[in-house]
Order: structure tokens, then sequence, then C-alpha cells
């Protein structure tokens, strides 16, 4: 029934404004499926490879979708990514990209449910999904700097994390009336901000002084909303570290490995953090599992440019008690296969599962469907801004829909 009859792939615009992949595939009983891959811009070194879109595209057609039509069937999952795989023949979708791999892996999974006539999650998670489990937190992006917005935070990401929030759509809610408030300290304090990419204020202002805003904006709301509303971080600590030098750079000032470690766990006490992503380098297994060790019992600490959604690297992660939870972004990996793969794995070990979006996107919503079916604890997807707010939106449908 859901043997796939044609996929087709263009270019179209990402956030950013540069070319990425869009997959339509068609199944022969009339199933249909779109989906196109997000981009990062502080991507981990050990991710699967983005082609240049028109490459991707070209490749794809020549070695992925002959071996898809009227071959695989897109309500199987399993047989749609191994064929991906297959056609590419890396282990890092070199071949064909992963641009190319994500955008139809994700396009036949939505043509498989569309023949079913069943919601993306619910086909994702399947029947024995439990409808009365909790929903994913989303985690706001608020303020932030790094590879995402010049002459900002160095910390990455500033993330509003409503962990109190009775429902979905309130929690989303909050999160945007933090990113509301901040800007209004901000005005106070003078300080002009524009938005970075994911549509977080990226203002100029010290590391320092964006933990008292988002600080007072998250208390403030909390106060007005009468729930719980906690903050957290992504580091993205590869981006700051010196590999040659064995420092982290935060401007003028550096840090050692311990010294980072160390700033790290004040941080979570003094602001008492939700969640803490990439506080280390990625390659920093011993720090990460120092950390976790030190803190883990109140915070989530997060891999993400460390595990890059890969059941090898996480493994590695699980031996060594490096952290508490995975970033699950379907682009690094390539396949929601293996996006699975990476997440059951994690879950099994007493992981959290976090799904996330990239720096770029599409208004594509794949990825608030597979936090739902995967009982994600968190879904981190941005604030504010069309790209991300098409993800926010889809998870208020969705609880809608699931009880
Ligand atoms: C979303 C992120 O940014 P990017 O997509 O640029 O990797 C991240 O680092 O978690
Ligand atoms: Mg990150």
């Amino acid at each position: 029934m859901t043997l796939i009859e044609s996929v087709s792939l263009r270019r179209v615009l990402d956030s950013r404004g540069n070319p990425t992949v869009e997959a339509d595939v068609l199944t022969q009983s009339g199933g249909f499926g779109r989906a196109a891959a997000p981009s990062g811009a502080s991507t981990g070194e050990y991710e699967a490879i983005e082609l240049p879109a028109k490459e991707a595209i070209a490749m794809a057609r020549e070695h992925a979708v002959p071996r898809l039509e009227r071959s695989v069937h897109a309500g199987n999952q399993r047989d749609v990514d191994a064929a991906l795989h297959a056609a590419d023949g890396t282990d890092d979708f070199s071949e064909i990209g992963a641009n190319s791999a994500v955008a139809i892996s994700m396009a036949a999974s939505k043509a498989g449910a569309d023949v079913l006539g069943a919601p993306l999650f619910q086909h994702l998670g399947g029947t024995f999904r439990d409808a009365d489990r909790s929903f994913p937190v989303p985690l706001g992006n608020v303020v932030g700097g790094g590879e995402h917005a010049a002459e900002a935070t160095h910390i990455q990401e500033f993330l509003a994390a409503p962990v109190g929030a009775p429902s979905v759509a309130e929690a989303v809610f909050a999160n945007a009336d933090v990113h509301a408030e901040v800007a209004e300290i901000l005005a106070d304090r003078g300080v002009a901000a524009a938005k970075g990419d994911e549509g977080a204020w990226a203002p100029a202002v010290s590391d320092a002084e964006a933990f008292e805003i988002v600080d007072e904006a998250t208390s403030r709301v909390e106060e007005a909303l009468g729930f719980e509303i906690k903050f957290g971080l992504d580091v993205a600590a590869s981006e700051l570290y010196d590999a040659d030098a064995g420092v982290y750079r935060y401007g003028d000032a550096e840090r050692t490995s311990a010294e980072q470690v160390e700033y790290m766990a004040e941080l979570v006490d003094d602001y008492d953090l939700a969640y803490v992503e990439d506080p280390l380098d990625e390659d920093d297994y011993d720090g990460f599992a120092e950390l976790t060790d030190r803190v883990g019992d109140r915070t989530l600490i997060c891999g993400d440019d460390l595990f890059v959604t890969n059941v090898e690297r996480l493994s590695r992660g699980i031996d060594e008690g490096a952290a508490n939870s995975i970033l699950i972004k379907p682009n690094q990996i390539g396949t929601l296969s293996d996006a699975f793969d990476a997440v059951e794995l994690a879950q099994r070990n007493g992981l959290d599962a976090v799904v996330s979006h990239r720096s770029g996107e599409t208004e594509d919503t794949t990825i608030a469907h597979l936090a739902v079916a995967t009982d994600a604890s968190f879904i981190k997807t941005g604030t504010v801004g069309g790209e991300r707010t098409a993800k926010l939106n889809e998870l208020i449908r969705i609880a809608e829909e699931a009880v």
C-alpha cells in the first residue's frame, strides 16, 4: 500500500537564506510526504556530512532515488533508511549528503503516515505510545551569540525552560513571554539588540550580564504566570575551545578545562540551571564525566556535538558516564531510524532525549512529531520566528489531538 512511486528533490530556502534540500515522496496509493533538511552553523566535527544542496540532490537522484522508487515501502521506515545507507555506501553520508538523506527519510515517514491516515507522531511512536505520557518541555532560546550572532554573548544559547507549565501550550506562550521580557529589560538598560539566527536576542553584553537579564526575565514571567520557569544553556563549548592552547576562550579571558568544569558547576548552582548542553569540548569525555558526576543529580548535562546523535559516540558516553542526556538532531546522523536508535539507546540507559532544531531551519515540523513519538523530555526549537513557531504551533496541535 505504501510502495514508493516517486521521490522528487528540489532546492528551497532555509531561514538563513541558504539553499537546502526538500524531498517529496509519493506512494502508489497516493500517500504524500514532504520534508526539508535543516542546517547547522555550530556543527559538530563528527556529524554526518552536509553537501551543497545542488550536489546533494544530484547525487541522491543518481544513487538513492532509483533504489526507492517502486522498490521500498514508505511505511517501513527501516527499509527506507537502509536503502539510503546502501545508496550512500559511506558511514557519514558523504556520498549523497546527509541533507538529501534526512529530507527523504522524513518525507517518507510522512507519506507512510498519510497512507495510514495517522498523525505523524502516532505513526512514528506506534500503537504502544502511551497517550498519558507527558509532552516535551520546549526549551526557548531567548538570548544568544556564539556562532549564531556576531558581537553577542560567548555562550551560544540562553534557554528558557518552563518546567512547571501545566500544558505544552502554556509552556510555548511562557517562552514567548520570557523573550518579550528580555526585550524590555534590554530596553530599560539602554542596550540595543538584533536577533540571532534562531530568533534569540543577540545583545552586545557580557555573559555575566546575560545571566542577570535572563534570570530576571524568567523570574518575572514565573511570577506573572504562577508556574516554575527555569533556564538552561547551550554553551557550544567546542566553538570556544582552542585545542592548540588547550583552553576555552571567552574573548580575552580563558579557562583551562578544569576551570571550565568548575565554572559550569558554579553556574548550575548559582542559577539553578535546568539544562546545560555542550559545556565542554566535543572530545572531552572526561570533562563531561566529571561535570556530570558533580551536578548530574540536579541538572541535565546534554551532549550535542559530543554525541552527534550517533550510537557509537553515545555508547562511549554511557560507558564513561559523560552525560545524562543526548541532543537528537536527525540531520546530524542522516535518517530517522538512526535518530530513533540513538533515542532508544539513551533511554534504555537512563539518559533523557532532547529533540532539537538547527540554527538554519525551514517550516518543516517533523521534529515536533519526533519529540512526542519518542517521549523526549525537552524539545529545543526556538521561541519566535516562523520557522521556529512552525514546530511550536505543531506541538500545540499535537497535544490537542493526542488527548
Ligand atoms: C541548534 C544548534 O545550533 P546549530 O544548528 O548551529 O548546530 C545547537 O548547537 O544546538
Ligand atoms: Mg548545541
